[in-house]
């Protein structure tokens, strides 16, 4: 057992797993007459072969604390896609390999977003709020597009 300390998450400690989706750094122009300013594909969705990317909101539940982490599941044919509807932080959770020892704990703003690339193992949405809306893109379509794992130690996150 041991327990995750979370990281700040940022571009270059988060491109392993897949793209933090914020404003902050981003390449952006006006548009609109100049009433609104354009942070163009921040991200590209990746359905896979024969997916449809779709768009949903998910309403996430803070879970009890400490926050146990004893699974991963990852998505083996399309990416993921969590930005958040309301500024407040949350965790996003994700490892090279589905072993405890591999697991990363990124500390998320409420102005962050990310999306996991295919297959990236991660834990399923956490929030720190009561609760929180988040726009989520995934895939759509044909074949089994979540793979769970069993973590060989739990690991837990105090915050
Ligand atoms: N079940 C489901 O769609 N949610 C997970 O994929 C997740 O990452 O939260
Ligand atoms: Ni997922």
């Amino acid at each position: 057992m041991r327990d995750l300390v979370p990281e700040p998450l940022t571009r270059d400690a988060f491109a392993p797993f897949g793209t933090v989706i914020e404003t902050a750094g981003a390449k952006s122009f006006q548009i609109n007459e100049g009433f609104a300013t354009r942070y163009h594909a921040l991200a590209s969705a990746d359905p896979g072969d024969g997916g449809t990317a779709i768009l949903s909101i998910f309403r996430g539940r803070r879970r009890p604390d400490p926050i146990r982490i004893a699974m991963l599941e990852r998505h083996p044919l399309a990416s993921q896609a969590f930005v958040p509807l309301s500024a407040h932080d949350w965790l996003v959770v994700v490892a090279e390999e589905p072993r405890a020892e591999s697991l990363r704990c990124f500390h998320a703003r409420g102005d962050q977003g990310v999306q996991y690339a295919r297959g990236v193992w991660h834990h399923p949405l956490l929030v720190l709020a009561p609760e929180q809306d988040f726009l989520v893109v995934d895939r759509d379509g044909p074949g089994g597009n979540l793979e769970e794992r069993t973590l060989d130690a739990e690991a837990y996150v105090r915050i």
